[in-house]
């Protein structure tokens, strides 16, 4: 694909994990994205991820930068945000900008504050909020709820998430007539004692569950407030342990953690062949 080596830098959030290239020097066109995404986010063949971001000059004067975002199977997602708080972190460390910031995703803007490995980011206006959906399945119908906090999410609530099959079910809802053609991230979510969420995610574009989705909290939250089941702020644990701390003031929706950095690496051209 190329023959001039490739650094790259390696992080995770909650445990969504990503690879982080600045391409402020435009060395990978815009047609490249989907297939270095798909090569390099492959576990035990490459570096292996949850997505690629490619850091890139902002279009608008004042703003940090504009990015990117690549799921595992070379979709390109309009937003993530465990993505997005990596990303803020890199731009700060990187030099390319001082917080707080903004950055441009195909979602919208996304302002963004860091204090070390703590990033919080505020998500695009949430859209296309619906509660209490009949979703019909084979076996039986479920009750659903969906809204758009950058990427459309599904939101169903259990009593034991353990027992969920969030792969085989998070699969078939994934590709539900209800949600096509866009498709759509499924959050099975459990309403603990206290105010506190408890959530797993089937992600679009992973095609598997992850340990987090930070839009995926954030929907969450989102939709316990609206049914009357939580407040502001509200702790979400994630599936890698981590507990998100999703803000909500009116139609403002900010999502808080840990961005952590792991390795710095360079790809060797050989990385990339087929
Ligand atoms: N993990 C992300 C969401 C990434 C995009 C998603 N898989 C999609 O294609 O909709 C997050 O932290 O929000």
């Amino acid at each position: 694909m190329r023959e001039e080596v490739l650094y790259f830098l390696k992080m995770q959030a909650s445990g969504n994990d990503f690879i982080l290239i600045n391409n402020f020097a435009g060395r990978i066109a815009a047609h490249e994205g989907p297939e270095l995404a798909w090569k390099l986010c492959r576990r035990r063949l490459s570096v292996g991820a949850d997505g690629l971001i490619l850091i890139e000059p902002p279009k608008k004067v004042g703003n940090a930068f504009a990015w990117r975002f690549y799921n595992a199977d070379g979709s390109e997602a309009e937003m993530c945000g465990n993505g997005g708080r990596c990303a803020a972190r890199f731009a700060v460390e990187e030099g390319l900008a001082k917080s707080p910031l903004v950055f441009e995703t195909l979602a919208g803007e996304i302002r963004a504050e860091v204090s070390g490995s703590r990033v919080k980011v505020e998500l695009t206006t949430p859209k296309d909020l619906k509660l209490g959906l009949e979703l019909p399945l084979e076996e039986k119908s479920l009750e659903a709820h969906f809204v758009n906090t950058g990427v459309p999410h599904t939101v169903i609530l259990v009593e034991d998430l353990e027992g969920v099959p969030v792969r085989e079910l998070g699969r078939k809802i994934r590709y539900h007539e209800m949600f096509l053609p866009a498709g759509t991230n499924v959050n099975f979510v459990k309403v603990e004692p206290e105010g506190r969420l408890s959530i797993r995610t089937y992600e679009r574009g992973v095609e598997d569950e992850t340990l987090a989705c930070g839009t995926g909290a954030s929907a969450a939250a989102l939709i316990a407030e609206r049914l009357g089941l939580v407040r502001s702020p509200v702790p979400v644990k994630t599936r890698g342990g981590e507990v998100l701390i999703i803000h909500l003031e009116g139609e403002r929706v900010s999502l808080e953690g840990e961005a952590r950095k792991i390795y710095r690496g360079y790809l060797y051209p050989e990385a990339l062949l087929d």
